[in-house]
């Protein structure tokens, strides 16, 4: 019989048209607010900015919320953000572009806007989402580009969902192969937005990220987008740990491909209408390869096991992340209890033993007892 290839249920996605093609006025100007100002959030505010100045449809001023802190000089990071035009934190030595406005007051920040870009640690969305009910306009369009999810005694929940549920607002998704370094610096690289329904949002959103090195393509399948991106941080744990273990390329590469295996399966089982397609985006095996090479998800996995897990999770982070925040040992923590409470936990060997190994229970060369 003549091998077959796998029927995909639609084809590849395909970037919308070039925005800088468009000199129509637009009905009306959107006002962008980034709430988050971590090292993605900074980045993603770059993007953004250079996009809202040449483009028509869009208000120059771009917000972003920032966390407040107090820095090692006794100032604020937001009035440093305000007068040297770089979050010199989370993202030192990268100017934003002076239209972007760093803003400690959440409120005061989303006032007027009404597209909002949520990119903080996926730990702290629903806090912020409290604090933001009723307090944004009527006509908001979200996107997430968080990845992680919250796991609700209904079940998992995922955050463009949470952001949903509790303002009562749309939200896409925006995930890739995106080390947010090497966005910085205008290396080139793509992404994918997840999008449900409304190809005209979809669409404004690709305009508002797309840049000559940013190439953004969409696809109408929220929840795939999401977990490719959720997922394969848990995946970039397990590589780290082969790295700390110097296990070398090809188990690396096993792990990577029951990895995906299991990020595919685990999303079917949740959300049947998830497609094969996406998979195949920048947000599925793409974002997987860049984790598991250069993420850190990885480095702080390498050092617990090059330490044999003497040393905690959160004691690396803290020590080698300055601030920024890891999001596959709690992701790992989340999916195992989704995994327990499902009877699902043998199917999932790489996603299972990688909370094991986390808390203790395991050691690191478990990674590879199937
Ligand atoms: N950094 C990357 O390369 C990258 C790339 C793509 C996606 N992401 C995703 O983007 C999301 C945000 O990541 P990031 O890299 O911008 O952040 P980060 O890891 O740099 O996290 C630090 C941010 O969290 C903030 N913070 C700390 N405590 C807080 C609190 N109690 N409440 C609210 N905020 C608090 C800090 O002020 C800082 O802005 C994550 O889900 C991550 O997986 C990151
Ligand atoms: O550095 P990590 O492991 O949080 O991964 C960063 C991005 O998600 C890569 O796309």
């Amino acid at each position: 019989m003549a091998p077959s290839l796998e029927v995909q249920e639609e084809e590849t996605a395909l970037p919308f048209s070039n925005p800088t093609h468009t000199n129509e006025a637009p009905p009306h100007k959107s006002k962008v607010t980034v709430v988050g100002s971590g090292n993605w959030g900074s980045v993603a505010s770059k993007l953004i900015a250079s996009n809202a100045l040449r483009l028509a449809s869009f208000y120059d001023e771009v917000r972003m919320w920032v966390y407040e802190e107090t820095l090692p000089s006794g100032e604020k990071l937001t009035d440093v953000i305000n007068r040297t035009n770089e979050n010199v934190k989370y993202l030192p030595g990268i100017k934003l572009g002076k239209n972007v406005i760093a803003d400690p007051d959440l409120e005061s920040a989303v006032k007027d806007s009404n597209m909002l870009v949520f990119v903080t640690p996926h730990q702290f969305v629903e806090g912020i989402c409290k604090r933001l009910v009723g307090k944004i306009r009527g006509d908001v369009e979200a996107i997430s580009l968080i990845k992680g999810m919250e796991v609700k005694m209904e079940g998992p929940c995922m955050i463009s969902t949470l952001i949903s549920q509790h303002l009562g607002i749309n939200c896409c998704v925006l995930m890739g192969a995106n080390i947010a370094n090497e966005i910085a610096v205008e290396k080139f690289s793509e992404a994918t937005v997840g999008y449900r329904g409304n190809r005209e949002i979809a669409e404004k959103w690709v305009q508002l990220f797309t840049t000559p090195y940013f190439m953004v393509t969409a696809v109408q399948d929220v929840e795939g987008v999401e977990l490719c991106g959720t997922l394969k941080n848990v995946v970039a744990i397990a590589a780290g740990f082969v790295d700390g273990l110097e296990m070398g390329n090809n188990t690396k590469a096993a792990i990577m491909r029951i990895g995906l295996k299991e990020m595919k399966a685990f999303s079917k089982m949740l959300f049947p209408s998830v497609k094969e397609s996406t998979f195949f985006e920048s947000c599925g095996v793409a974002d997987l390869i860049t984790t598991c090479l250069g993420g850190r998800n990885r480095k702080v996995a390498e050092a617990f096991a090059r330490n044999e897990g003497k040393r905690s999770f959160d004691e690396l982070e803290a020590e080698m992340l300055q601030g920024q925040k890891l999001q596959g040992v709690s992701t790992a923590r989340e999916l195992y209890e989704v995994l327990s409470h499902r009877g699902w936990l043998e199917l999932f060997p790489v996603f299972a033993t990688v909370h094991e190994i986390a808390i203790g229970r395991l050691p690191p060369s478990a990674i590879v007892r199937f």
